[in-house]
């Protein structure tokens, strides 16, 4: 479903900035930083969750200066809506997953049913290690943990830096809360 102009202009006059711009860059270099520390010697496979995961990795991988390659699963429990659903596999590698050393990156942790189901098919897709990196993860708890997280936010719907409201809003240049009359 598309939004019309004033509705899209109407939800992000409405929305909150959380953590903005300056904070999301000083946040992706630190975790570039932990990255290469721990993976910088291994010839990673790094492996996008699309669809929101796209401009993380996208950010992420200029920052890391060792011999990587790069691949993508396709997951996705939300599919536009503010609430989340069955596990929809659209994406999965698993020959290119065989006896490497994975890095999953994601967008976001929030109740962590995604993050921990990549996770358990990397590892029966026969990987050497996988470690996870997510930009933001929710203040609430989740079925699984990353290993590596850019920054920590409250618990409401968000968008930006990859996150969607309703599809839109990925390219949003900082994090934002949705307005609760717009859920
Ligand atoms: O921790 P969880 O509650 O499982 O939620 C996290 C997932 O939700 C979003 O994906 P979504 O299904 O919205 O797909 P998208 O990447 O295409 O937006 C996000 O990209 C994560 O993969
Ligand atoms: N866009 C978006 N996707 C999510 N998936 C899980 N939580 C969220 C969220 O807060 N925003």
């Amino acid at each position: 479903m598309k939004l019309d102009r004033s509705q899209y202009e109407g939800v992000a006059a409405r929305a909150e900035c959380l953590v903005s711009h300056e904070e999301m860059e000083t946040a992706l270099d630190r975790m570039a930083e932990t990255i290469t520390e721990r993976l910088g010697d291994k010839d990673p496979l790094i492996l996008c969750v699309m669809t929101g995961a796209v401009i993380t990795a996208g950010l992420l991988l200029p920052r890391l200066d060792f011999p990587l390659r790069v691949n993508y699963i396709h997951a996705s429990r939300y599919q536009g809506a503010t609430s989340g659903g069955e596990l929809a596999w659209r994406h999965r590698p698993s020959d290119a997953i065989r006896d490497e050393h994975v890095l999953v990156v994601d967008d976001i942790l929030d109740e962590g049913i995604t993050l921990d189901q990549v996770v358990r098919a990397c590892h029966e897709d026969g990987a050497a290690s996988v470690q996870s990196a997510v930009l933001v993860a929710k203040q609430r708890p989740h079925q699984c943990e990353a290993d590596i997280v850019g920054v920590e936010v409250v618990d409401r719907y968000l968008y930006g830096y990859g996150l969607d409201y309703k599809n839109y809003f990925r390219n949003a240049r900082g994090i934002y809360a949705v307005a609760d009359e717009d859920i």
